[in-house]
């Protein structure tokens, strides 16, 4: 088992990666201290894949345990949803020593977090990420929240989870576009911080399918970027933004199509794009850099154009909502380097518009 430690002064937790760990959350959640129930939260794909080995743990460690479902996808991240869990912690009569397992990718993570953070005005919240994307991000940094029609995550809070536990098995049962989605976040982290990982990325023969050891690799130096950063920047005042590279436009797109037309990972990878053309256009980024990010995005399969039917306005319109705009005026986290970006920075619209109108189509 590996442990990364997310360091937070008042709430510290661990990552634990740990093969086959699911049928040892109890025994984990019980090291913690008091816990009397555990409610559960999942989607019916995922409940019916590993519900039975979670529960079974957690009743071993002695807690009554019940169990609640969302409905999947982006498109169900809102409100209503959360409104489910809330209903469930009422029957289950969750109590201010009980405690949320979110079970799931991150759609589940950032609405079970949500609703811990405001139960009872807040109860701890284990999360259990059940895809790469949840592994590598979702699950780690205390971000949660539900999404607005008119822009993502606009409703949430920061309550940090009191245990992340990494089950690599689970990624048997994910369906590969959900893998090849994950490694934009992954991308992002050697664009942002980590070179070596960047190299790595490259060097390697597929991004579809990593082998076990490449995995274990790519998930360590993902969580341990996250942990980092996280600690040096809770909540967000400053370096916690590099996190937000991709996201700027990714979020556009996500939102502009109802949520259901890109994947998270997808509206990043085309976020990415933008954002290093941009940077590129302001003479920030070599233009050989950019070339090779946007390889490997190739490589990972994953999209550099949006369909013509998306207008650049309205992808103009949606960055308004962003949650980096200051003084109403959207700002951007570009790249300088490989392993190096800049935040804060204000795009002319122009400069911005040449690109979304280049990527469309
Ligand atoms: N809080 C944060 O810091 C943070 C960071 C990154 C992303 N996010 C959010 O995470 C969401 C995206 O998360 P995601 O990419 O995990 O997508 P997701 O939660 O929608 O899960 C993807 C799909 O995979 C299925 N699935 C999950 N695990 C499975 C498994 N092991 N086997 C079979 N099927 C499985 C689910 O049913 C779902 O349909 C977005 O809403 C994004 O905004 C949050
Ligand atoms: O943890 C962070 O901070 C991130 O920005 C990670 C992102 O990958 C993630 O998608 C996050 O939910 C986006 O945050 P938001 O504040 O732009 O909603
Ligand atoms: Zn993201």
């Amino acid at each position: 088992m590996i442990r990364i430690p997310v360091a937070l002064p008042m709430d510290s937790y661990d990552i634990r990666i740990d093969e086959g760990g699911l049928e040892r959350l109890g025994e984990y959640l019980a090291e913690l201290g008091k816990v009397n129930r555990a409610l559960v939260v999942s989607n019916p794909v995922v409940l019916r894949h590993y519900g039975a080995r979670v529960v079974r743990s957690l009743n071993a460690a002695g807690f009554e345990t019940a169990s609640v479902t969302v409905p999947a996808g982006e498109r169900h991240k809102h409100l209503r949803s959360v409104e489910r869990i809330y209903q469930a912690a009422l029957e289950h009569r969750l109590e201010r020593s009980s405690l949320i397992v979110a079970l799931g990718g991150g759609v589940v993570g950032d609405m079970a977090g949500f609703a811990a953070s405001t139960w009872l005005r807040g109860i701890r919240v284990a999360q259990v990420p059940t895809t790469l994307l949840a592994m590598v991000d979702a699950a780690i940094g205390g971000k949660t929240g539900v999404n607005h029609p008119v822009g993502k995550n606009l409703i949430g809070t920061f309550h940090q989870p009191c245990l992340v536990l990494i089950d690599p098995q689970v990624l048997s049962t994910l369906p590969p576009r959900e893998m090849r989605a994950a490694m934009a976040e992954v991308i992002k982290y050697g664009v942002i911080w980590d070179a070596d990982l960047f190299k790595r990325l490259e060097q390697l023969s597929s991004l579809q399918r990593p082998d076990g050891r490449t995995l274990t690799t790519l998930l360590v130096r993902s969580c341990q970027t996250k942990a980092e950063v996280v600690v040096r920047d809770e909540r967000e005042g400053g370096l916690r933004a590099i996190l937000n590279y991709g996201h700027t436009v990714g979020h556009a797109l996500e939102s502009a199509t109802g949520y259901r037309r890109y994947l998270h990972g997808e509206g990043v990878a085309l976020g990415m794009v933008a954002a290093g053309r941009v940077a590129a256009a302001l003479d920030l980024w070599s233009p050989e850099e950019l070339r090779r990010q946007e390889a490997l995005i190739v490589k990972a399969r994953l999209p550099v154009r949006w369909k013509s039917d998306i207008a650049t306005e309205a992808l103009l319109l949606r960055m308004q909502s962003d949650k980096k705009v200051e003084a109403g005026k959207v700002r951007f986290v570009l790249p300088e380097a490989i392993g190096r970006v800049r935040t804060g920075v204000e795009v002319p619209t122009e400069v911005l518009r040449g690109v979304l109108d280049a990527l469309r189509g």
